[in-house]
């Protein structure tokens, strides 16, 4: 049997990076997942209440979401155990990630998400710092929100993007960053593949909730069509974490429009939780 990882859940209901009009449907979230979580390994991240200002970039809400970024920070650094982050947008993946990246060089990084958040601020079509996540984590995008550790675009796979835009798939291709489709057959035998052709000495596992399928998950604000089924999420995310030790993690982006929506869908959540501290047989 394997062992379970020993992990910390940081709370952090940022919503100011999203993009949606409806963006505070994540506080929502993240206080219906907060109730599911230990409260003895739960951290609450302050995270600003106002929305905050772009100061001066294209970044919207810049000041907030560097605010969230740094009291995540300051939670993560006397914490020994990986960190996993939840109830927030994309952004909030940032603190958690660079922490990751400094304890182990040899990190490879994980992104499940319909789009690659590759956006830089000079061309993002919407300001979000959500979209504009990775970009900031390989430390391309702007000083504000760079990651401290940048994480060489070689240890990064994208799994299941399907909204790319125009500018993101040019950074793809010249970044050499590789993916793997949504509808590919076994995406877990392909993840424990990659792990290992890269040599990763940990993992660092990013989850956008929209990258699963529409028909089996609906908490999100913008649902991309053909996405990941949720055993094959599940399936690829204990395939990683058998194949090297968990680093961190962020799910991102529950937004459930409804108490209803928001009851049909935590169990998920609790389930991807549950793959990311499989621990796997090493
Ligand atoms: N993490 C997300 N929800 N990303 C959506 C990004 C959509 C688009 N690429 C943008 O920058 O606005």
């Amino acid at each position: 049997m394997a062992e379970p990882t020993k992990a910390i859940f940081l709370l952090m209901p940022e919503w100011q990076g999203s993009a949606s009009s409806r963006a505070m449907l994540i506080t929502d979230g993240a206080a219906h997942l907060r109730e599911d979580l230990p409260p003895a390994a739960r951290f609450d991240v302050a995270v600003p209440q106002q929305a905050g200002d772009a100061l001066g970039t294209p970044v919207a809400r810049l000041s907030s979401v560097v605010a969230a970024r740094d009291a995540a920070r300051e939670t993560l650094r006397s914490a020994e155990d990986p960190a996993i982050t939840l109830g927030g947008d994309c952004a909030s993946t940032l603190a958690g990630l660079d922490r990751a990246a400094e304890r182990d060089p040899g990190v490879a990084v994980l992104w499940f998400d319909a789009h690659p958040d590759l956006q830089h601020p000079s061309t993002s079509p919407s300001g979000a710092a959500s979209g504009m996540a990775l970009r900031h984590a390989l430390g391309l995008g702007i000083a504000d929100l760079n990651g401290a550790h940048p994480i060489d675009p070689s240890r990064v796979l994208l799994v299941g993007a399907r909204e790319v835009d125009a500018e993101e798939a040019q950074a793809i291709d010249e970044l050499g960053i590789r993916s793997l489709a949504a509808t590919s057959e076994g995406p877990a035998e392909a993840v424990r593949d990659w792990l290992t052709e890269i040599g990763a000495t940990s993992v660092y596992v990013h989850i956008d909730l929209d990258v699963l399928d529409p028909a089996e998950f609906a908490a999100v604000h913008a649902p991309v069509p053909f996405g990941l089924a949720v055993s094959d999420l599940a399936g690829a995310v204990r395939a990683a974490v058998a194949t090297a030790p968990l680093a961190g993690a962020a799910i991102c982006e529950f937004a459930p429009a409804t108490a209803e929506i928001a009851s049909d869908d935590s169990p998920t959540v609790l389930r991807l939780l549950a793959a990311l501290v499989s621990g796997g047989s090493r």
